[in-house]
């Protein structure tokens, strides 16, 4: 059982082939991207001790609950298997949740607090010490990065840790791809329990994005169908891309984008099957396409990426999920002969990437052009890595720990920045390749 305060984070992620399809079990492919979710977990004073806090400063939601006024009879200990748990949402929990959300209304504040409250009633016993659990994201929210997911592995992560159903990770050695047992077992842990948070947010996630933000790298993922398991693979000799990411600023819900492909695949099932069906066989060529060895990969092998990435978008907008806003992104970086865009996540805004031609014919200046035109629409341009290290942790070392004082301080008014700090500065402050400490699972 790990002693609050401590910090745990998880990234977002871009898919790049093959969204809403991952949703009916057909393969997808993503990456952890560096812009991250960060959750600080301290313990109240004691005349606090009978409340939990959530705090959600990017959503404008705070809120405390009395700890023994939740529903925890609805799933006496015991009764629920932490360590595998169900792919399904215990129904009878969620409607005996409606009670402790009835002052909340807005969905996006009322779904992430189920999250946490779900996850929180399943994982921690009545006779926990009060605690508050505030979260930050340096990702932007509803904007097809993953935000849902990185904050659903962060609430898992730090309840795993809090009941003792996962330790911290080990640290590894010199070389990122030592395996170890324990830490693989403990990252499975967590993300299956994000799975039923992102279940909790979108109602019917395929598990791409938590399986992303847990693991962090690249992975062809397919959900399971008719009781075989999921897949994950992961894709270790990832072809460095140049991407372009762009925020629409478009706000949506991923529920309700999820939904729409739902109603359509419902009234048109011959028309929206063949769609589905033609994403799965792009997914497919794109992940031969991808472990080409690097020295393969010539301006035919981009090319045809390039391609694949284009008609991947042209099936999402026949889903119905582009937007606008997203055709202007892919009309001015056609224009402009940078290369080909898709929409990434659930769309209906929110963010797509462009991946850029390399060699001779393109050089920076046209590149600054596209990004100044964009941002003259009062779009975002991130600048982001693909394929970055996956859920972690910030505890005290051993040393550190003898002086606990210092170290609750520091966490302490790490609390106030995380409430009203901005994205660089938390990054800068505590942000995972900023400071060190980090360990992963
Ligand atoms: N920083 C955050 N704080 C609280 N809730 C968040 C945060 N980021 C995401 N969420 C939750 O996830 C939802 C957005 O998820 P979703 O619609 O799947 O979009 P995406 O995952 O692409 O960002 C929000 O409406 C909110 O419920
Ligand atoms: C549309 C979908 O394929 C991806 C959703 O990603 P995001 O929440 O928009 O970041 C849904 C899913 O796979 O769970
Ligand atoms: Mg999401």
């Amino acid at each position: 059982m790990v002693t609050p305060p401590f910090l745990v984070s998880a990234p977002g992620k871009v898919i790049l082939f093959g969204e809403h399809a991952a949703v009916y079990g057909k393969p997808a492919i993503a990456a952890a991207i560096s812009l991250r979710s960060y959750l600080l977990t301290t313990k109240h004073e004691p005349e606090f001790s009978e409340l939990v806090t959530l705090e959600f400063p990017d959503i404008k939601f705070q809120y405390s609950w009395k700890i023994h006024s939740l529903p925890w009879d609805v799933v006496p200990k015991g009764s629920i298997d932490t360590v595998r748990p169900p792919s399904e949402l215990n129904t009878t929990l969620v409607e005996a949740l409606e009670h402790a959300l009835v002052d909340v209304h807005i969905p996006l504040q009322r779904s992430a607090a189920l999250a946490f409250l779900y996850l929180y009633i399943c994982l921690c016993s009545p006779d926990m010490p009060g605690m508050t659990f505030s979260v930050r994201s340096t990702l932007p929210i509803g904007a097809g990065l993953g935000s849902s997911a990185s904050v659903s592995v962060c609430l898992a992560a730090a309840l795993c840790l809090v009941s003792g159903e996962v330790s911290p990770p080990e640290k590894k050695g010199d070389d990122d791809s030592d395996f170890n047992a324990a830490n693989y077992a403990g990252i499975e842990l967590i993300d299956a329990w994000a799975f039923l948070g992102e279940r909790c947010i979108h109602g019917n996630p395929s598990g791409i994005d938590n399986a992303v933000a847990s693991h962090g790298g690249a992975v062809m993922f397919q959900r399971m169908t008719k009781g075989n398991p999921n897949v994950r693979e992961s894709m270790r000799s990832f072809p460095p891309l140049k991407l372009l990411l762009i925020d629409s600023r478009q706000p949506r819900r991923t529920a309700v984008q999820v939904a729409n492909v739902a109603t359509l695949l419902q009234n048109y099932p011959l028309v929206t099957e063949p769609i589905l069906n033609g994403i799965h066989a792009l997914t497919d060529e794109a992940y031969k396409l991808l472990q080409t060895p690097k020295e393969n990969c010539d301006d035919a092998w981009e090319e045809r990426l390039r391609e694949l990435v284009r008609v991947n978008h042209g099936l999402l907008v026949a889903l119905g999920v582009s937007h606008p806003k997203l055709e202007a992104i892919r009309m001015a970086a056609d224009e402009l002969e940078i290369g080909e865009t898709k929409l990434t996540g659930a769309g209906g805004g929110g963010c797509a990437i462009t991946l850029v031609k390399r060699g001779v014919d393109i050089d920076e200046s046209r590149i600054c052009g596209l990004i100044e035109r964009l941002e003259g629409h009062g779009f975002e341009v991130f600048e982001t890595s693909l394929g970055g290290v996956g859920a972690g942790c910030l505890l005290p070392t051993k040393s550190e720990a003898a002086e606990w004082e210092e170290w609750e301080e520091k966490l302490f008014s790490l609390h106030h920045l995380l409430g009203l700090g901005d994205r660089e500065d938390i990054q800068k402050t505590v942000g995972v390749g900023s400071i060190d400490g980090w360990a992963f699972w």
